[in-house]
C-alpha cells in the first residue's frame, strides 16, 4: 500500500537534469542560516505573538456566549439575559476585527521586511560572485531563485512560526474549555490525535519531495525561457521556435507532474484526516448524548463542547500540517542556500592596497591559467609588459586565450600561477574596486543597457555633468547621431542597444570608456562585427582614447595592430611571438603569416 502511494505521488524525474536538485538541508539549519534576516522586524515579533494568542481567546469567549444563548435564553425561553449577551457578543466581534487587523498589517509588515532584507542580500550577493559562476550557471535559474524561492523562504520562518504559535495557544485555550466542561469526553476526543501526527508525518515527507521537485523545475522552466527569448533572433532565423517549444514544454510537464503529485497527497491527505476527525466527532456525541440524557450536561454544554472539538481539531490539524508547509518551504529554502553557500573566487585580500590613479604599467608574468573545471590549460606561461601610456596589440587565431588574458586583466578570474600586475603590484594584493577603477572596457560583446543614452554614458562615471557626458560623445563620434535622435540624449536605447546600429552601439561604449578616464584602457576587438567602413569610423575615436593612456587591445584590424608600440602573438594558449609590427613581419613568423595574401589571413 505504501509503495503503491508513493508511486502515485512521485514527482522526480531524474533522467532530466537541465537544473540540479540543490544539497538537502536540515530545517535546523534553514532557521539559523536565515533568522538573521528578521533583525529589522524582531520588535515586532513579541506583539505579534501576542496579538495571534487573542484571536483564540476571542473564538472561545464567542463559543462560551453561545452556550448562555442555549442554556438561558433557548431552553429557558427567556430573553432577558439576551440583553447582555447581544452587547456582548457585538463587542467582541468588534474587538476581534481590531485585532485582526492589526494583526495582519504587523504580520505583513514582519514578513515583507524580513523579504526585503533577504532579497537585498541575496542579489548583492550574487552580484558580487566571479565571472565564473556565471559561465557556469544558467541565469534564468539564477532569477527564480532571486525572485520566487525567496518568497518561500518567509513562509517557512515567520508565517510558520506564527502559525504554529497561533495553534499551540488555540490548542492549549480549547483544551482547557473542553476539560472544564467534560474532562472524559476530552480524553474520548483526544484518542484521533497520535493518528492525525502519524498521517502527517508520513504525508510531509512526500510533500518534501514533490516541492522539491516543483521548485527545480521551475528554475528550469526560468533557464530555458531566458535563454530561448534571449536569443529569439538566432531561434526564429533557424526555425527552431518548435524545438524551444519542445524543451520548455519538458520542463513545464515536469512541474505539472510534480504539482500534480503534490496535489494528490494533499488530496489524499485532506479526506484521510477528515475521516479520523469525524470518526472522534461522532464519538464525543454519542457519548456526550449519553451524559445529557443522564443530565450530566446541559443542552448548550453539550453544543459548545462539540464545536469546541471542531475548534480544537484544527489546530491539531493544522499544527500537524505545519510540517508539509515546512518541507514545502524547506524545498526553496536549499535552493537560496546553495547560492548564498557558492563563494566569489576572485576575491579582495585582507588588508588590501588602495591604489587611487595607477601610472598603468601593465605586466603578465608567467601566467598559467585554467577554467575552472577543465583540464587544458588556457594559458601557459604568458609573458608580458605594457609600458605605461604605450599600446599593445594581441592577436592570434581564435581561440588562442585573448579573450582569457582580457579577462585577467581586470580581476574576472586569477591565474593558477604566475602573477598580472598593474604599475608592478600583483593584483590580488590591490582592492579589487581600485584595479577595475583603473581600467576602462570596451568589450567585444557590446553593452548597451535598456536606458538613455545619457544613462548609458554616465553608467561610466555616474557623477559626470551633462557637458562631460556631450565631449565624451563628440570625442566618440556618436554626438552627431545622438542628437539625430528623436530625442536626443534622453532617447531610450532597447535592452543590449536593438535601436541603435552595431556602430553606434560601439560609439556609445567608447563614450563610456572616455567618461571613466582611466589610466589603462582595455580593448577586445572593439571593431568586431562591424563592416570595413564602420570599423574605419570608429579608429578616429579610439584613438583619441588610446592617447596617453595604456592600451592592451585585442583586435584583428591590421590598422590598430600595426600602429600598436608592441604586438604579442598567442596561439594555444602561448605567446609565439613579442615585437613591433616591423620586427615580427621581418621575421616569416607566424605574424607575418597573418598578412600573407590567400592565407586566410585573420588580420584585414
Ligand atoms: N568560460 C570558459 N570556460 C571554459 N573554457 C573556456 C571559457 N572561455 C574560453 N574557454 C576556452 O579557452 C580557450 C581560449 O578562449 P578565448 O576566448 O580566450 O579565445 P580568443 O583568442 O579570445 O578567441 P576569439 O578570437 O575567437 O574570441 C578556448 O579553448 C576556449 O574554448
Amino acid at each position: 500500500m505504501a509503495h503503491v502511494l508513493r508511486r502515485l505521488m512521485s514527482a522526480a524525474d531524474p533522467s532530466d537534469t537541465v537544473v540540479a536538485a540543490a544539497p538537502r538541508v536540515s530545517p535546523r539549519e534553514v532557521f539559523r542560516r536565515f533568522w538573521p534576516y528578521t533583525r529589522g522586524g524582531r520588535r515586532w515579533l513579541l506583539p505579534l505573538v501576542l496579538l495571534s494568542l487573542t484571536g483564540p481567546a476571542v473564538d472561545a469567549a464567542e463559543l462560551w456566549l453561545f452556550k448562555f444563548v442555549v442554556d438561558d435564553v433557548l431552553v429557558g425561553r427567556d430573553l432577558r439575559p439576551f440583553l447582555w449577551i447581544a452587547p456582548a457578543y457585538l463587542g467582541l466581534v468588534l474587538c476581534s476585527g481590531v485585532l485582526g487587523f492589526a494583526d495582519d498589517v504587523t504580520s505583513t509588515w514582519v514578513g515583507e521586511r524580513f523579504l526585503l532584507a533577504l532579497r537585498a542580500d541575496v542579489f548583492r550577493h550574487v552580484q558580487g560572485l566571479s565571472l565564473g559562476f556565471f559561465e557556469r550557471r544558467r541565469l534564468g535559474d539564477v532569477l527564480s531563485r532571486v525572485t520566487g524561492d525567496v518568497d518561500a523562504v518567509e513562509t517557512f520562518l515567520l508565517s510558520g512560526v506564527a502559525d504554529a504559535l497561533y495553534y499551540v495557544v488555540s490548542l492549549g485555550i480549547y483544551l482547557g474549555m473542553l476539560v472544564y466542561l467534560r474532562w472524559d469526553l476530552t480524553l474520548l476526543a483526544l484518542v484521533v490525535v497520535p493518528l492525525f501526527w502519524g498521517a502527517a508525518r508520513y504525508f510531509s515527507r512526500l510533500v518534501g519531495d514533490a516541492s522539491r521537485e516543483r521548485r527545480r523545475r521551475g528554475g528550469a522552466l526560468g533557464a530555458i525561457a531566458e535563454e530561448s527569448l534571449g536569443n529569439v533572433a538566432l531561434v526564429q532565423a533557424y526555425n527552431r521556435q518548435a524545438w524551444e517549444a519542445r524543451r520548455f514544454e519538458r520542463e513545464n510537464a515536469g512541474r505539472f507532474r510534480a504539482a500534480m503529485a503534490s496535489a494528490r497527497i494533499h488530496a489524499v491527505y485532506a479526506p484521510a484526516v477528515e475521516f479520523v476527525e469525524v470518526a472522534g466527532g461522532l464519538a464525543v456525541l454519542a457519548l456526550g448524548t449519553w451524559k445529557l440524557a443522564q443530565g450530566q450536561l446541559t443542552l448548550g454544554g453539550l453544543l459548545v463542547f462539540l464545536a469546541l472539538i471542531g475548534k480544537l481539531y484544527s489546530p491539531v490539524h493544522g499544527l500537524s500540517g505545519l510540517g508539509t508547509a515546512f518541507y514545502t518551504a524547506s524545498a526553496a529554502a536549499e535552493r537560496i542556500i546553495e547560492l548564498l553557500d557558492e563563494r566569489p573566487q576572485v576575491t579582495e585580500a585582507a588588508g588590501a592596497r588602495r591604489l587611487h590613479r595607477a601610472r598603468g604599467g601593465v605586466e603578465f608574468d608567467g601566467v598559467w591559467f585554467r577554467y575552472p573545471g577543465t583540464s587544458a590549460w588556457a594559458l601557459s606561461d604568458v609573458s608580458f609588459r605594457a609600458e605605461p601610456g604605450r599600446t599593445l596589440a594581441l592577436v592570434g587565431a581564435s581561440g588562442s586565450g585573448k579573450s582569457t588574458l582580457a579577462k585577467l586583466h581586470v580581476r574576472f578570474y586569477d591565474p593558477d600561477r604566475g602573477a598580472v600586475r598593474l604599475d608592478g603590484t600583483d593584483l590580488r594584493e590591490l582592492s579589487l574596486a581600485d584595479v577595475r577603477e583603473n581600467i576602462a572596457v570596451v568589450l567585444q560583446e557590446t553593452y548597451v543597457f535598456h536606458g538613455t543614452v545619457r544613462e548609458n554614458i554616465a553608467y561610466g562615471r555616474p557623477a559626470a555633468t551633462e557637458a562631460e557626458i556631450v565631449a565624451a560623445a563628440r570625442a566618440a563620434d556618436a554626438h552627431e547621431f545622438v542628437e539625430r535622435l528623436p530625442d536626443g540624449y534622453d532617447t531610450l536605447v532597447g535592452q543590449r542597444g536593438r535601436t541603435l546600429s552595431g556602430g553606434q552601439c560601439r560609439r556609445l561604449a567608447i563614450a563610456r570608456a572616455m567618461i571613466r578616464d582611466a589610466p589603462v584602457l582595455l580593448l577586445d576587438e572593439p571593431t568586431a562585427g562591424l563592416d570595413i567602413r564602420s570599423a574605419r569610423r570608429i579608429m578616429e575615436p579610439l584613438r583619441r582614447l588610446m592617447a596617453d593612456r595604456t592600451t592592451v587591445i585585442v583586435s584583428h584590424q591590421l590598422q590598430t595592430v600595426r600602429d600598436a608600440h608592441r604586438i604579442v602573438v598567442l596561439d594555444r594558449g602561448r605567446v609565439v611571438e613579442d615585437g613591433t609590427h616591423a620586427d615580427l613581419l621581418g621575421r616569416e613568423g607566424p605574424y607575418a603569416l597573418l598578412h600573407r595574401p590567400g592565407s586566410g589571413a585573420v588580420l584585414s
